[in-house]
């Protein structure tokens, strides 16, 4: 689908989306829990949908209330039979449905789309093979087979936190305990974090103990979870509502709701990064604006969140000056290798962007004329095009423009709602 977008600001509140990072841990936890759990979930995705099949396919009961959530019914002791799952594109379903079916013995293969297969997984697959599973790979498909015993996974930080988030959730259904080593400096750290909170939310704390040469994360405690009352929430999503308020950074008014100020998430540091951008951020505890300030250039680390890395990309592309954004090696393992498809993005609509390295250089604070977006099959290019037009002297047209629904199906309608002009032309 192919859609012709703005020019012109945006002007409204909209509600962020259910997070789609604390969405999958909670249906894993749930999975795990030794009683049902409801999973207050407003909104679903491609890839929310992804883990909840795969859960289903493990022998879980994952039945959808449209609007309010999901019904989880855990997981068996073991799955005997082969079994295959499909995780989309996501990449976080891939990283903790593999430890999640090897703690159960299932003989499972797992199949996805487009690059799924072709992101990294060895760190995982290694960590898995000293503790009893084995990975295979053939015909564009993993096979796991073997059942994960309990002990210490040693694995990098470097490639992906997504693989010590899967190991950590599939602890309660190993039968004993289960840390992991990480050795060097954990890069998307905050996800981690992440995952300790919503599993501390099941009642299921975890440790991280610094050590000179890394970080070690323990699961504190054995057995299955169970979430009090029945029931855990799923909170709006920082990484979706950064869009927003970049659009507001650039001129638009626009007013998130449903982002908690004290989350878990780490891209909430979006605020942080917009205010060194020169915006001026307003929040309250479940809501968050931004606006023009005084916008100037600056050197953005992203090492910690690579998901704010396409918003925060328009939002120095206005600001006067050269901004770097540093620490973007592992963007080029996402979705699309997103150094690339940033500056593409950036450069289709007129702006100036060198690539240095793992540095991406943004010269900003020029007009952009708009263009026409290639969203290269992610969906936060095609949200970061989106927002650029809000600023652009023409407008912009994003080829492929379907894949937010990845993670925020109806971004284009919540940008129609809030008086952004949204066209569907025929390519
Ligand atoms: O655990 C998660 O929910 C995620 C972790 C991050 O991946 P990496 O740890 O591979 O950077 C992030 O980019 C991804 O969108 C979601
Ligand atoms: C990289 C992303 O997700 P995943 O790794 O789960 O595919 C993303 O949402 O930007």
């Amino acid at each position: 689908m192919d859609l012709v977008v703005g020019p012109g600001p945006l002007q409204g509140g909209v509600h962020a989306p259910s997070s789609k990072s604390v969405a999958h841990r909670a249906l894993v936890c749930a999975a795990a829990s030794s009683a049902p759990t409801f999973v207050e979930c407003t909104d679903t995705s491609q890839d929310i949908d992804a883990t909840a099949r795969c859960l289903a396919a493990l022998g879980a009961s994952v039945e959808a209330v449209p609007g309010r959530g999901f019904s989880v019914s855990p997981v068996p002791d073991a799955v005997t039979g082969p079994v295959t799952l499909d995780c989309g594109e996501s990449g976080s379903t891939l990283r903790f449905m593999v430890p999640f079916a090897a703690a159960l013995g299932a003989d499972a293969t797992f199949v996805g789309a487009r690059r799924l297969l072709e992101r990294p997984m060895a760190p995982l697959e290694d960590a898995l093979a000293a503790h009893g599973v084995s990975v295979s790979r053939g015909d564009g498909r993993l096979r796991a087979t073997g059942r994960m015993t309990q002990g210490t996974y040693a694995m990098p930080g470097d490639v992906s936190s997504q693989f010590v988030s899967g190991i950590l959730m599939a602890s309660p259904l190993v039968g004993g305990p289960v840390s992991v080593d990480v050795s060097g400096p954990v890069a998307s750290a905050p996800y981690i974090a992440l995952t300790a909170s919503v599993m501390a939310g099941f009642g299921r704390p975890v440790s991280a103990e610094g050590r000179a040469a890394g970080t070690v994360y323990a699961a504190d405690g054995t057995g299955r979870l169970v979430a009090p009352g029945g029931t855990v929430e799923v909170e709006g999503d920082w990484s979706n509502a950064a869009f927003w308020l970049v659009a507001g950074a650039l001129g638009s008014e626009v007013a998130v709701t449903g982002v908690d100020r004290t989350s878990a998430q780490g891209d909430r540091a979006v605020t942080a990064a917009l205010a060194l951008l020169g915006a001026s951020v307003s929040q309250g505890a479940r809501w968050a604006s931004a606006s023009v300030g005084e916008p100037r250039a600056a050197t953005l680390d992203v090492e910690q969140t690579p998901d704010l890395v396409p918003p925060l990309a328009v939002a120095a592309a206005l600001a006067p000056g050269t901004s770097r954004i540093t620490g973007t090696a592992r963007l080029r393992i996402k979705e699309s290798d997103r150094v690339a498809t940033v500056a593409a993005c950036l450069r289709a609509v007129g702006a100036d962007v060198s690539v240095e390295g793992d540095d991406i250089l943004v010269h900003g604070g020029a007009p952009l004329p708009g263009g026409a977006v290639d969203a290269a099959n992610d969906h936060r290019i095609a949200m970061m095009a989106a927002v650029a037009a809000t600023r652009c002297e023409g407008p912009v047209t994003i080829r492929g423009a379907e894949c937010v629904a990845k993670s925020y199906p109806r971004f284009f309608d919540d940008y129609a709602a809030l008086g952004g002009t949204v066209r569907e032309v025929r390519p």
